[in-house]
């Protein structure tokens, strides 16, 4: 059955030794396909991970589902799954099957019923053929879709994506895609391809640290489209961080 996550940020500041890298943020957001768009370096990477959990903020609040990841692992496992725009963040051990599995292990399956998942996310892939291979043997592509098939048999009620379409090939990313318009839980995605958000419901536009706009995908995509488009043209875009 399909589930929408409530996502609920007030005020959320995040620094990292004395740099604002996150101010001043503050949304709610109650649908099931959410876009995060914005410039290299505006902060969406950090806002994922603030967002799973992974960090806590340095002051105000976020939750999930009335959760606050940061200081509840539990719930972190249950609720909110994280695709890194890095596979080598994310890989652990050294053979797909192990990999899958062992996200499983940790939401409390045991190793039988892990293996039984394991096997039938490999299924859904077609590639049940890769349980033994070796990962480090991987292209970058592949090793990313084996982080997706990792996150994705943990049924996370939310999976936040981080451009999880870097370096794929074609056939691989519509494979993907095809799979993940069909996730049941809610999507939280970020990517600087606006193709990769068509029949997404709402886009938030996050801009040197700060919410810029946040809203319906038509009219957020085309004021940010026409800021990029605008900046383009500039050849002074170094901009970096503030
Ligand atoms: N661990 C860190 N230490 C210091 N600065 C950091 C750290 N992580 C991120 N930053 C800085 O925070 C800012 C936002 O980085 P972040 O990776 O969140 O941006 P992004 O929007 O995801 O960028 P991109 O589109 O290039 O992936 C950048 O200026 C970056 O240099």
């Amino acid at each position: 059955m399909a589930t929408v996550s409530q996502i609920e940020i007030k005020d959320l500041a995040f620094a990292i030794e004395g740099k604002e890298i996150l101010h001043g943020l503050t949304l709610s957001l109650a649908e099931r396909r959410v876009g995060i768009v914005g410039r290299n370096g505006s902060g969406k990477s950090t806002f994922a991970r603030v967002v799973s959990g992974l960090v806590a903020p340095t002051s105000g609040s976020v939750t999930v589902n009335g959760h606050d990841l940061a200081k509840d692992r539990r719930a972190a496992i249950r609720e909110v799954g994280i695709l890194f725009q890095n596979p080598e963040h994310q890989i652990i051990f050294p053979t797909v099957g192990e990999e899958i599995a062992f996200g499983l292990e940790q939401q409390g399956l045991s190793k039988a019923d892990a293996a039984q998942e394991t096997q039938a996310v490999l299924d859904q892939f077609g590639l049940s053929h890769w349980k033994e291979a070796h990962i480090a043997t991987l292209s970058q592509g592949q090793k990313h879709l084996v982080c997706l098939m990792a996150i994705s048999a943990m049924k996370p009620k939310l999976l936040v994506l981080d451009e999880p379409f870097a370096g794929l090939d074609i056939p691989t990313k519509a494979q993907m895609n095809r799979y993940l318009s069909l996730y049941e839980g809610s999507l939280l995605h970020i990517t600087h391809d606006p193709a990769d958000l068509e029949g997404y419901d709402h886009v938030v536009w996050i801009d040197q640290g700060t919410l810029r706009q946040a809203g319906s995908r038509p009219e957020v995509m085309n004021a940010y489209l026409a800021a990029m488009h605008s900046l383009g043209e500039d050849d002074d875009i170094a901009y970096l961080s503030r």
